[in-house]
């Protein structure tokens, strides 16, 4: 037996054999042991021992793979430690292993391996001779012990300035002093490089330092370098108290001992790092300060505890989130108007209105500006307007469809109390753009809808509202994030179904449909080559000449956007495609073999480049016209009027039918009529009635009450589409003059306008789409209320000039108007109603 410092341990020891950490004299690591040999060790040597012996036993560091049975014993380190287990525990889960918590207590080298099953026990020898230093001190002193003792007088001073650098009332500072005081000088090396961040590699570089001269040379720079990054870290921050913990790792251990940083080494680092992040994510001091308390919650926390991957998701969104990051504006009115016009074509009075909103940007930095919001039928260009404006200021675009969502959570988030709880769909889209200033879509507001969950348009008012959205509070984040630099442009399809609060803080601007010349420029300057690009073909393969696009806009959509056209293009793109590919196989036919090319041969030679889409070619690949049905042809029976209706895809023509039947003065309506349209029905009812007489109506008895043993059956063809609003007074009006008189409507006219008792006809909405689905259907005159007048300025000139506009105040006017020849009883209109704009 060999002697140090007091410390005797026995000449054969058992091997722990490990690779996870590395225990050093004075210092307690925890061990899990898997391994068969390391298990073998425990049960035959720690659970069964009954004396104090029993328990120490050799912990050799740096051992490849101790799991394997076949461990290279010859290539073991050579230098290990030797330690009293105090402490084992089994467990069975996730498979059967025990953790040792054990003691160093001094260095010991491997002399030679005795053997090496069930457990490997060597005979070790035993190398700290702390007594030799200790008895040194008291007799003569030679150089080198008088270097020794200015190093360990030089290395306590370090400690000393380290310890003086920290905050006292933190339990594991304390206990690092008391060390200090306590411990023999030359103890030092050790106790503090296991107290203080350093890596698995230092450590084991300080174990095999077997002089003590050695030692404290190795540890000395560990320890100074801790003293440094602790200055730099105190000139970052205010409050030290935190410090602490990042330059000891805190244990829990026994009384008296050190601990060692190997067994939370991981996860010291991965929180030091996590904590360096939260300090580089310049977030406010507010955000700051919950991370940082959220922070000391996960260090305290186990892993494995559910609560633990809750924080941890948390703070990495905290980190990732923009809080002080922006993209630089690049703002040139010149050139987003160019940028705008080669994107978009038409849609002047949205550009310019876009172009405005732009240029008060320009002048004045603050975003303090309404909403836009755009409002028109699908497929108009809305969303892709909303990106060009992203472009024109180089920020970054995000899309938030809020179609059907009905949680307010959705917009805010959940609180974190929730299982499963996420933030709301602005700061994931914050944390998408990873930029604080993007322009946010809110795409669909008229969707949104309400549900026992909250209200998720209440939510968006803070959202969109600039007083207020400088400290949007999500309920996941719960701190304010500054939203007052996100451009919000909303979209929606009509504005009756957007809460009233939230239209009020916005800008509306209506984006009308395009009549069939704009579809036709807009097919031919963007829709056809962006499908030409799609599908991998040229302008030199693929001719559609402006006839076919006609054909295409006129016979096979009926829509007032473009999307569908897009569609129909895509399909022809698609069917070319094959035909081209098949093409080159046939003139490329470098990888088929000799039998296949003689097959190839016999087939047709391939298609003549451009290949162009005639009528012919179209119809073969698109089928038959779906809207061939020529609107006169509709007209062919008395009863029966062309109305005009705006729904939120644009406006619409609808055929207006009725017919009589003896009966009692029935009156029965179909089509799923809407309230206000049913009461419409009853008020041209009543006023032809009051009125027969005068316009000579007739009952199917031939008396004047037109009600008089007469059923009526009023039907609005398309009868799974709900149908409402005053405007179809007037041609509820025509159709039953028509069906009483027996004579027939004009077949080029169509009508819109709401009417009184009194034969009145008042304004109505939605004129500029009604009157483009007019143009589309191929109407050639449309009656509308003369207080109307004002809104055909906005149509664009070809439509005007190609249409006959009856602009009416009176019914009466109408009905001369829609009958050829006038309607009997009415007067003649004056000219000036009457007008070719
Ligand atoms: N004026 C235009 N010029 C060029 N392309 C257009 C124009 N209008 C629409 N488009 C094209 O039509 C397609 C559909 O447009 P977009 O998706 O922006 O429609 P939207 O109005 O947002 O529809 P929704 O209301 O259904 O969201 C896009 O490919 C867009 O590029």
């Amino acid at each position: 037996m060999s002697s140090s410092g007091g410390i005797e341990i026995p000449s054969r020891l058992p091997l722990l054999l490990t690779h996870e950490g590395v225990l050093l004299p004075g210092s307690s690591v925890r061990f899990s042991v898997y391994s068969p040999r390391n298990m073998q060790l425990v049960k035959h040597r720690l659970l069964k021992g009954t004396s104090l012996k029993s328990t120490i036993i050799g912990v050799v560091p740096g051992t490849k793979d101790p799991d394997s049975e076949i461990a290279d014993l010859p290539s073991l380190h050579k230098v290990g430690t030797a330690g009293i287990a105090v402490q084992v525990v089994g467990s069975n889960w996730p498979k059967p292993h025990y953790t040792l918590l054990i003691t160093g207590l001094c260095r010991f080298s491997i002399s030679s391996v005795l053997k090496d099953r069930p457990f490997v026990l060597a005979e070790v020898e035993q190398l700290d001779r702390l007594e030799q230093f200790t008895s040194a001190v008291s007799e003569s002193v030679t150089g080198e012990e008088e270097e020794l003792r200015e190093l360990s007088h030089k290395f306590h001073q370090s400690a000393i300035q380290l310890l003086g650098m920290l905050d006292m009332t933190v339990p594991v500072v304390a206990k690092f002093r008391r060390l200090l005081d306590s411990l023999p000088k030359e103890a030092l090396p050790d106790v503090v490089t296991s107290m203080i961040h350093t890596s698995n590699k230092e450590k084991l570089q300080v174990l095999e330092a077997v002089t003590l001269e050695e030692r404290f040379k190795m540890a000395l720079p560990m320890l100074t370098r801790q003293i440094e990054a602790l200055k730099l870290l105190q000139k970052t921050r205010k409050s030290n108290t935190d410090l602490e913990k990042r330059v000891f790792s805190v244990h829990k251990g026994l009384p008296g001992r050190q601990f060692n940083v190997d067994e939370e080494n991981d996860d010291g680092d991965d929180t030091t790092a996590l904590e360096r992040k939260i300090y580089g994510a310049n977030m406010t001091e507010a955000a700051l300060k919950v991370c940082i308390k959220e922070l000391k919650r996960l260090k305290k926390m186990p892993p494995s505890m559910p609560e633990y991957a809750l924080t941890r998701n948390y703070l990495d969104l905290m980190i990732e989130l923009p809080w002080s990051k922006n993209s630089t504006d690049c703002l040139d009115i010149g050139a987003a108007r160019t940028l705008l016009d080669n994107d978009h074509y038409a849609m002047d009075k949205l550009k310019r209105r876009v172009l405005e909103y732009l240029a008060v940007r320009q002048l004045k930095s603050s975003l303090k500006g309404p909403i836009l919001c755009f409002v028109g039928p699908p497929g108009v260009g809305k969303t892709s307007v909303g990106r060009s404006i992203a472009r024109t200021l180089g920020r970054e675009f995000h899309r938030i469809s809020l179609g059907g969502v009905c949680d307010q959570s959705d917009i805010r988030g959940h609180r974190r109390t929730y299982v499963g709880s996420m933030p709301g769909r602005i700061i994931n889209g914050l944390k998408t753009v990873r930029v604080n200033n993007p322009v946010f879509l809110l795409d669909e507001v008229d969707k949104l809808a309400k549900s026992l969950q909250g209200d998720p348009a209440a939510a968006l008012l803070e959202v969109l509202d600039p007083e207020q959205n400088h400290s949007f509070t999500d309920h996941y984040l719960n701190v304010a994030f500054d939203l007052s630099q996100v451009l919000f442009i909303a979209t929606a399809n009509t504005t009756a179904t957007i809460p009233p609060a939230l239209l009020d803080r916005m800008e509306v601007l209506q984006v009308p449909g395009y009549t069939q010349e704009e579809k036709m420029e807009i097919a031919h300057r963007h829709l056809i080559p962006k499908q030409l690009e799609e599908h991998g073909l040229t302008p030199q393969q693929l001719n559609i000449p402006q006839c076919t696009t006609q054909d295409i806009i006129t016979r096979y959509t009926r829509e007032a956007g473009v999307r569908s056209l897009e569609r129909k293009i895509g399909t022809v793109c698609r069917a070319v495609a094959v035909k081209v590919a098949e093409g080159q196989n046939i003139t490329n036919p470098e990888g088929l073999t000799s039998e296949c090319q003689g097959q190839q041969a016999a087939k047709e030679a391939p298609p003549e480049m451009p290949i162009v889409i005639d009528q012919a070619a179209l119809r073969d690949i698109l089928g038959h016209p779906v809207f061939d049905i020529e609107v006169s042809e509709r007209l062919t029976l008395p009863g029966v009027a062309l109305g005009l209706a705006w729904t939120p895809l644009g406006g619409e023509i609808m055929f207006v039918e009725a017919s009589r039947t003896e009966g009692e003065g029935q009156l029965t309506l179909t089509g799923l009529l809407g309230d206000v349209m049913k009461e419409s029905a009853h008020l041209a009812i009543s006023w032809l009635r009051a009125n027969s007489k005068t316009y000579q109506l007739t009952n199917i008895v031939g008396g004047p009450d037109p009600l008089e043993g007469t059923d009526i059956h009023l039907h609005f063809p398309a009868g799974a589409v709900t149908k409402d609003g005053p405007s179809a007074g007037v041609t509820i009006v025509t159709c039953l003059a028509s069906l009483f008189s027996g004579r027939l409507v004009r077949s080029d006219v169509a009508m819109s306008g709401e009417i009184t008792l009194r034969g009145l006809v008042l304004p109505v909405g939605g004129i500029k789409d009604k009157v483009l689905a007019a143009h589309r259907a191929g109407v050639k005159c449309v009656i509308l209320p003369k207080r109307n007048e004002q809104d055909l300025e906005d149509l664009p000139a070809n439509v005007r000039s190609s249409l006959d506009f009856i602009l009416v105040s009176t019914l009466d006017q109408v009905l001369n108007g829609a009958f050829d020849g006038g309607f009997p009883g009415t007067e003649r209109p004056p000219l000036s109603m009457l007008s070719k704009l």
